[in-house]
């Protein structure tokens, strides 16, 4: 099999003169947790329509391993899919739902679902329409996670469920990897995927504008440096490059914020009589944010 499991070359998709999705080049290494991210509108669920096969694209190409996504006959027989809106069958109980989705995909692990359904505390006995929008989703989750599909797709798979739950979702998401599986999750939950994910995409107004690990996006982005001194402050701080917004907090106490290797910052501090020295690296949520506070305007 295809040592990606998903693949993207200019993918594009256009409704009339608007641009949906533009241009998008994505590679994803199979037995990656890929994390996709955006804010509303961005273009992920196009984009996830796309791999899928559910819609055409105006240019470019999507493959799921060695399956075109347009022949999505053939591409779903390696993956299983949790849309953002999980629709069952209301008169099937959730037990009925599990035997059925079963006979649809590569094959389950029986005992693994059953296991699944204990921990997601899942009442399988009630018809599907007795579910809450949190219950519809598990059904959906323990389905894709049992099956040995080697890509898991998960729209939004956890804004129906509570933290314990989330919990069982992420070590779920673990044991998937475990695996060897690969798991392609779109979400609003930062530290979900901050938690979970091995390599984030950021998608903005239809256009990747970022796509590292955690720790690269990290360092891409200001950490919070405070630093407690006895005597005279560090000289020349503010003109060390990557440090910005000297800001004395108090006396004997500077805050600022740093882009980039702390080593020259570092160098600077050295000249001072430093007590104690924190630095405090930025979330997922507060990267997110640097990008989303920019794109508020251009869609
Ligand atoms: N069938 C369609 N016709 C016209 N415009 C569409 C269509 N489908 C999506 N769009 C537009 O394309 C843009 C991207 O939508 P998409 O649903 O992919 O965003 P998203 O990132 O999934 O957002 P959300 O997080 O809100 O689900 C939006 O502006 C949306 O209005």
């Amino acid at each position: 099999m295809n040592d990606l499991a998903l693949r993207a070359i200019n993918l594009t998709k256009r409704y009339g003169r608007f641009t949906a999705l533009d241009d998008l080049c994505l590679e994803v290494p199979a037995g990656e947790v890929f994390g996709f991210l955006g804010p509303n509108g961005a273009g992920k669920s196009t984009t996830i329509r796309l791999l899928l096969g559910q819609v055409r694209p105006t240019a470019g190409r999507a493959w799921v391993f060695d399956s075109d996504a347009a022949d999505a006959a053939r591409a779903h027989r390696s993956l299983a899919y949790v849309p953002a809106d999980v629709a069952l069958w209301p008169q099937l109980t959730g037990a009925e739902i599990l035997r059925l989705l079963a006979c649809t995909g590569p094959g389950v692990d029986l005992a693994y679902r059953d296991e699944l359904v204990q921990r997601f505390a899942l009442d399988t006995s009630r018809p599907a329409r007795a579910y809450s929008t949190g219950n519809r989703q598990k059904v959906a989750l323990v389905a894709a996670f049992a099956t040995r599909a080697p890509l898991l797709v998960l729209d939004e798979p956890t804004s129906g469920l509570d933290p314990l739950m989330e919990r069982e979702f992420r070590i779920a998401v673990a044991e998937a990897r475990d695996r060897g599986q690969t798991v392609f999750l779109s979400s609003h939950q930062l530290a979900e995927v901050e938690a979970v994910c091995d390599r984030v995409a950021i998608l903005r107004a239809g256009r990747l504008v970022e796509i590292a690990t955690i720790e690269q996006l990290r360092g891409l982005h200001r950490a919070e440096v405070t630093v407690s001194y006895v005597g005279a402050p560090p000289p020349g701080l503010e003109l060390v490059p990557g440090v910005d917004t000297v800001e004395q907090v108090s006396p004997g106490r500077l805050r600022f914020s740093l882009i980039g290797p702390p080593a020259p910052a570092l160098r600077a501090l050295a000249a001072a009589e430093v007590t104690a020295l924190a630095i405090r690296e930025p979330n997922l949520e507060e990267i997110f944010l640097d990008y989303y506070g920019a794109a508020k305007s251009t869609r």
